[in-house]
């Protein structure tokens, strides 16, 4: 799709606009690499190897001792092959007739081939063990993703740069599937390579150094290649995060028919290869620099290995060292030289993996941070009484409060009616009252208790909520009531809650009944229209019990019919609790002992319906445009 096939349909329209330019932003703008020096990003390496080893450890205990038992094994086996082949060697290069030497180099040729297979079922060993640690490991990190991101507090969570930060993170829980091969692989090398160059230096304690050389300029632009790589990702995070969101909007099978009675697959289309195309570019743009550093660093080790080899060819040459010597020699240069590419190979794959895995604690840390910690006093039961004083809430990069110094007195028994225009600060001030959000300034008190010191789940075990726009949860029609805090074993009490809504008869025409799984995307699974899950919500909020049942504009989806039964249910429970009702209409607003109105967060009028209705204020007003058609 280009633009052009986007604007065909009107040649003389303007082109479509393409994504916005986003960027990683807040605090986090600044790629963490920038500064660090190279010796820095190398001293990463043990801090790594030490987080894999204690994640690991803390998941499985017998397949960490296993790794770790072969990595013993591998080393032995090395330096066995090693031994086996300058004992081999000296046998078979030595006097006499050739069935004499290959007699005398059978013993040694034997332990070769049995070091070789020890060295063989290790590394199967350690295949096994990595298979077991990998799965656990990554869904370890994921689900401590998803519980960080569960747990922070609700304001944190809509704070500017968190969804991209999170985004970020998300790579660790990629490079976590990787995270034990690396580490198991690069230990596995860096035992043979230090077992292959201590034989290497006992033979000829020249050879090591310029060993050393021919690898050290792989692992230098392997490094480089890395980093390189993370100023990619890093560069790519936000569009990266849009385009998943994008995706899963243009997809999902909720909004279908929007997208496409409204003419909008093509732009989405156009919209996302764009997006897709910003990130390829910025990848294919280091693409020249990844290839110099391959070049310059493969070119400077080619010089040192030659060296290493003429070295070795000079010895022989010169009969500095004899040659079963040499041969050994050369053996245990190739051995030392495999191992070392893989220490180097391994080291940078790791070093890698722990850009991701910091991004990924960084993350964590502060999500931790911003999970509400504000005491443990808990409230409980009945609720008798709300009270705000001078309560004022400013959303993050506001001028204006949401809600500015509101203070209410709410008792049990009482049914309050909240409205005002749009943007009036209705939803916030509910927000406010079941401690979502902590007031900036001034106190909500339940029962005489400061939310600000209060376990929020001790407040949130109290509270029923209807939100305005409520989650469609892809769950059987049974945990939609519930949200699986079963209060019974049998389903008496989902039915009554159902009842009230009026909902029995749509569960009843579903093929599974309470068993149906409301999710058309799924096989098997149903749906419900708008107001039946509109009434699916309520039915979910009443069958809490709560004391504290707050509605947000709870039937605007709903028939007279829903309307009716939802608000005589709301009177019929009102005794036992606190009721909320944010609503726009306003003839429901009558069956509320209390109306607020609400402008620019203030509380502006209070009263009951006759007083405010005859009055000359804001919701006389709004009355009579609603009558005015
Ligand atoms: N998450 C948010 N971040 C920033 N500003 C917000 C956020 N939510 C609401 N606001 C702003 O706070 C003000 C009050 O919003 P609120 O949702 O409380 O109004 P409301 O009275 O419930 O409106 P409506 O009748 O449209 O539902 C508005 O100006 C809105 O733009």
């Amino acid at each position: 799709m280009t633009t052009a096939d986007t604007t065909s349909a009107n040649p003389t329209a303007p082109p479509p606009p393409s994504p916005a330019d986003l960027t990683y932003g807040g605090q986090y703008s600044v790629n963490p690499l920038g500064e660090v020096s190279f010796r820095k990003l190398c001293s990463r390496l043990p801090s790594v190897l030490w987080h894999v080893a204690r994640t690991a450890w803390h998941i499985d205990r017998r397949a960490v001792l296993l790794l770790l038992g072969c990595q013993v094994i591998t080393g032995v086996s090395a330096a066995v092959l090693l031994t086996g082949t300058a004992h081999a060697m000296q046998a078979i290069l030595g006097t006499g007739a050739v069935s004499h030497r290959l007699r005398d180099a059978l013993p040694a040729l034997l332990v070769v081939a049995g070091a070789a297979a020890l060295a063989r079922v290790s590394s199967a060993l350690s295949t096994y063990a990595d298979r077991r640690l990998t799965p656990p490991v990554t869904t370890h990190a994921d689900t401590a993703l998803v519980e960080a991101v569960c747990r922070v507090d609700a304001a944190a969570l809509a704070g500017e740069g968190f969804s991209d930060r999170h985004e970020a993170a998300e790579m660790g829980v990629v490079r976590s599937h990787v995270m034990i091969n690396d580490a198991q692989r690069f230990m596995s090398a860096l035992v043979r390579m230090v077992t292959a160059s201590g034989v290497l230096s006992v033979l000829n304690p020249l050879m090591l150094p310029l060993l050393v050389l021919a690898v050290l300029p792989a692992g230098l632009g392997a490094v480089m290649s890395a980093r390189v790589d993370y100023e990619v990702h890093y560069a790519n995070i936000s569009d990266r995060n849009s385009r998943s969101m994008m995706r899963w909007w243009a997809t999902t099978s909720k909004y279908a028919d929007e997208v496409r009675a409204n003419g909008m697959t093509s732009y989405l289309l156009f919209w996302y290869r764009s997006l897709s195309e910003r990130i390829d570019n910025r990848t294919l743009a280091a693409a020249p620099r990844t290839l110099r550093i391959a070049l310059g660093t493969s070119l400077l080790g080619g010089v040192f290995l030659t060296a290493t080899w003429a070295g070795l060819a000079w010895l022989a040459v010169t009969g500095r060292v004899n040659l079963a010597i040499a041969a050994t020699a050369l053996v245990a240069v190739q051995t030392t030289l495999a191992a070392l590419s893989q220490v180097v190979i391994n080291g940078a794959a790791l070093f890698h993996t722990s850009l991701y895995l910091t991004d990924m604690q960084t993350f964590l840390d502060d999500a931790a941070d911003k999970a509400p910690h504000r005491g443990d006093t808990a409230v409980a039961a009945p609720v008798e009484e709300i009270r705000l004083d001078e309560v004022v809430y400013r959303y993050p990069g506001k001028e204006a409060p949401a809600v500015d110094h509101v203070s209410l007195t709410l008792r049990r028994g009482e049914i309050l009616a909240i409205v005002g225009e749009n943007g009036s600060g209705k939803s916030t001030l509910t927000r406010l009252i079941t401690g979502i959000y902590l007031a900036d300034k001034g106190r909500v008190l339940w029962n005489g208790n400061d939310l600000a010191a209060v376990d929020p789940e001790s407040v949130w075990s109290c509270t029923g909520l209807v939100p305005q726009i409520f989650a469609q949860w892809p769950l059987r029609v049974r945990e939609n009531v519930t949200l699986g805090q079963p209060r019974t074993f049998d389903d008496t009490p989902v039915w009554e809650a159902i009842d009230a809504v009026g909902l029995r008869e749509a569960v009843e025409s579903l093929r599974y009944g309470l068993d149906t799984l409301l999710a058309r995307e799924v096989w098997g699974g149903s749906e419900f229209s708008g107001g039946q899950w509109q009434r699916a919500a309520c039915a979910r909020a009443l069958y809490r019990r709560p004391p504290l049942l707050i509605l947000d504009e709870p039937t605007s989806q709903m028939d007279p019919r829903g309307e009716h039964d939802i608000f005589e249910e709301i009177k019929a429970i009102a005794a036992d609790r606190i009721t909320i009702v944010v609503t726009h209409c306003l003839e429901n607003t009558k069956v509320a002992d209390r109306i607020i109105v609400m402008d620019h967060g203030r509380v502006i009028e209070q009263g009951t319906h006759e007083d405010l209705a005859c009055g000359a204020g804001l919701f006389a007003e709004l009355l009579a445009l609603s009558k005015d058609r």
